[in-house]
């Protein structure tokens, strides 16, 4: 038998960094079609901002694995609706996920493929538990870096094809001064 050597790294908590950890960096342009006020996406498109960076340690796609990845998801608003990860069922639809905030403020949109939706808020400490088949999408909505620790099966998998295609079918937006989880108005199951 050949054991894989245990890993131990350090979150930098002020940052979100894990060094030698793999970088993904979302800009906006990389959201293309996810936020609802079209017009307001194209006007913040002339600057081109991070919306968040992903830093993985992640294993071959094999049953009975773990992933972990910090994301540093920043402030921002496209129109009233706050910055936000893309979102995504995963590929293998029953594999779950656990979050566990580290610092500023957001929260958890989660659906079911019917439509079904919940938000959870969450500050440093709160843990989130993503059932089996919930697609997860998380949301900054304070005015510093959201940044959170998520441990994942190796074999879970990214599937982006019906979020990227339909949305949520709740918006998280800022309305007089208030977070506020709304209807979205395209949405269609
Ligand atoms: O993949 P997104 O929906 O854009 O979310 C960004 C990332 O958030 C967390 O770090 C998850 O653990 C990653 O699996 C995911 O890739
Ligand atoms: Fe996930």
């Amino acid at each position: 038998m050949e054991y894989k050597a245990p890993i131990g790294v350090k979150i930098d908590l002020e940052t979100g960094v894990i060094l030698d950890a793999k970088k993904l960096v979302r800009r906006l342009s990389d959201l293309k079609g996810y936020f609802l006020d079209e017009k307001a996406y194209e006007e913040l498109l002339k600057d081109d901002p991070v919306v968040y960076e992903v830093y993985a340690i992640e294993q071959e796609e094999k049953d009975g694995d773990l992933n972990f990845a910090t994301t540093v998801l920043y402030p921002g608003k496209v129109g009233n609706e706050f910055f936000f990860t893309k979102g995504h069922y995963h590929s293998k639809a029953d594999r779950a996920e656990i979050y566990y905030a580290i610092k500023g403020r957001g929260g958890m949109l989660l659906q079911t493929p019917e439509g079904k939706a919940e938000w959870i808020p969450m500050e440093p400490g709160t843990v989130v538990y993503v059932p089996p088949y919930w697609a997860h999408r998380t949301v900054n909505t304070g005015d510093e870096p959201f940044i959170f620790l998520a441990i994942y099966p190796a074999d879970a998998g990214h599937d982006y094809g019906s979020i990227k295609g339909k949305g949520f079918s709740k918006l998280v937006v800022e309305a007089d001064g208030d977070v506020k989880v709304i209807d979205n108005p395209k949405w269609k199951v």
